[in-house]
């Protein structure tokens, strides 16, 4: 898949090719050049992750838009992987909802997360989550599918219904999902890996498994959940845990003993920066330019 293919077409034909597909969440373009390096075939640009780690701010709804589709310019910019991105409620009603779609599809995303929850909306893992109606949740799928500049981005619906109203009725929202224009469904803080064999088995449509970590949902392995019939495992924030973990090491580290000696060893190299950002092509285009008198 090139990048002669639309985001959308590359998304789907990494969930085609690669069964359940790994998606890795990255926090920033740099992270986006790492889960590549990985291997990873398709990222995720959580909300979360946008939230805490480029404002500072809880998951409650409160970075914009404009935020979220900067960030997903600045990943797109440097690598061809398919990106999901978590649109949370839409951002706004019907209208908004379609130009939410729009703005994301032309930042370059392959697709977004829309969920069911109210507009004073919380992580999927708290207590205290208020869902919309059924139909009004299919109204903003319907106004989803409304907003696409191209046909083959991907409407994923999110149900967080599990938490408050039961399997029985998150998995008949998820078939009224599909049934308004969802193309995927991403299931959202489900018990055990029984549940999620049920849940892939009631819908007509490529099921997410979110293995979050602290949450509500067992970690369960990509081969388990492969079999359970699961199309698609995200790790919305795994490395962002594990960064931010090393990160305060670091910085404590530093306060207490005044050097950096002991932590050399766990730190990525320059050589190795280098390696993963093609810093030496970029200084060779910079030469090749200076020694052309550009
Ligand atoms: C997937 C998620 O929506 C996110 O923003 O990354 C979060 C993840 C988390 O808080 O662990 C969610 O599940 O609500
Ligand atoms: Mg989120």
């Amino acid at each position: 898949m090139t990048e002669n293919h639309s985001p959308g077409v590359r998304l789907r034909a990494a969930a085609a090719a690669e069964r359940p597909l790994q998606v890795a969440g990255v926090i920033n373009a740099y992270a986006a050049l790492l889960a590549k390096r990985a291997g990873f075939r398709a990222l995720y640009l959580s909300g979360a992750g946008v939230a805490n780690a480029s404002f500072g701010l809880p998951d409650l709804g409160l970075t914009t838009l404009t935020q979220v589709a900067e960030e997903v310019r600045r990943i797109v910019a440097v690598t061809d992987l398919p990106l999901l991105v978590d649109g949370d409620t839409g951002w706004g009603d019907g209208l908004m909802v379609a130009h939410t779609v729009e703005t994301l599809s032309r930042a370059g995303a392959a697709g977004l997360h829309l969920e069911d929850q109210e507009q004073g909306k919380r992580c999927g893992h708290r207590p205290g989550k208020t869902l919309v109606s059924t139909g009004e949740m299919m109204a903003r799928i319907a106004a989803a599918v409304r907003g696409r500049v191209d046909d083959q981005f991907v409407i994923m619906a999110r149900t967080d219904a599990y938490a408050v109203e039961g399997l029985e009725a998150a998995m008949a929202r998820a078939r009224c999902y599909v049934e308004a224009g969802a193309d995927m469904i991403f299931a959202e803080s489900l018990g055990s890996l029984e549940e999620y064999r049920c849940f892939a088995q009631a819908v007509q449509a490529p099921v997410l498994a979110n293995m979050t970590e602290f949450g509500q949902t067992p970690l369960l392995t990509v081969q388990e959940l492969g079999e359970a019939g699961v199309r698609l495992v995200l790790y919305p924030l795994s490395a962002f845990r594990a960064m931010s973990a090393a990160a305060l090491q670091v910085y404590e580290t530093l306060r207490r003993e005044g050097t950096q000696q002991r932590l050399i060893e766990g730190m990525q190299t320059r050589e190795e920066l280098y390696e993963i950002l093609g810093y030496h092509e970029y200084e060779r285009q910079r030469d090749g330019a200076s020694a052309k008198g550009e």
